[in-house]
């Protein structure tokens, strides 16, 4: 299951906090977090991925609490359970397709499974393009590469921010459904940010989690 209670960020400072309603989800499930720009989604993906402390709060990702977890226990757990595909897709430019796919093994210092980056390349129609440059990539070819490296190592817990931003809705469908297989195939929890609302219309069984944008009351 996926849930957290009690949980608030406070930024440097202390100047504003933002507290999120508590939830809870089995595992497997399809969640929608979406709300105004600036409201919390990114934030909430960075205290879920394990990579932001919250001030305050509880949580847990299947049998895990990683806010209880040391840092380099929390590094490990989110290498191996966690898969992140980020707004911005930060591919490494130098790097071919293949040897992006490969990285969550290189930067985890494990040997790569090759079996597994061509059953990733297979499944997410790159075979073809092994051997490009993110440069030499579309757009919604570039997602692919982020999505196969975010499921690489099989995480129990997928995380997309904003995946359909800027794609027509040919393409945002696309996207959507390639996250969905990819998260099925591993039998991860699904976890999308967006204030994309075909989201919504595409998976109406979805746990959806409305952010209320943040008010002058946050302020402290
Ligand atoms: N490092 C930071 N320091 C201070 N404030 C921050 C920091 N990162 C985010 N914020 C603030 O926290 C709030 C939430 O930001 P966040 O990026 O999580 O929103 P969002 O809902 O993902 O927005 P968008 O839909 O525009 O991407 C915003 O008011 C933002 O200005």
């Amino acid at each position: 299951m996926l849930a957290w209670s009690g949980l608030s960020v406070a930024w440097a400072g202390g100047a504003k906090a933002i507290a999120f309603a508590d939830f809870e989800a089995p595992h497997g499930a399809r969640v929608v977090v979406c709300g105004p720009s600036g409201c919390g989604k990114s934030t909430l993906l960075a205290v879920l991925a394990g990579l932001l402390t919250p001030q305050q709060g509880q949580l847990q990702v299947g049998d895990t609490h990683p806010l209880s977890l040391k840092a380099s226990e929390r590094d490990a757990w989110r290498g191996q359970q966690v898969g992140l595909v980020p707004q911005r897709l930060h591919l490494a430019q130098a790097l071919t397709v293949q040897e992006n796919l490969a990285l969550p093994f290189v930067a985890a210092g494990l040997p790569v499974d090759e079996a597994r980056v061509s059953q990733c390349l297979q499944q997410l129609g790159l075979s073809a393009l092994a051997q490009r440059r993110p440069h030499e990539l579309s757009v919604g070819q570039a997602q692919r590469v982020a999505i196969g490296r975010a499921v690489m190592r099989s995480p129990t817990l997928l995380l997309a921010d904003e995946p359909t931003a800027h794609l027509d809705d040919a393409h945002a469908d696309a996207a959507l459904r390639l996250l969905d297989e990819a998260a099925q195939a591993v039998q991860a929890t699904l976890l999308i940010a967006t204030h994309d609302q075909r989201l919504l219309t595409r998976w109406p069984q979805a746990h959806v989690l409305r952010l209320p944008a943040l008010t002058g009351l946050e302020l402290a």
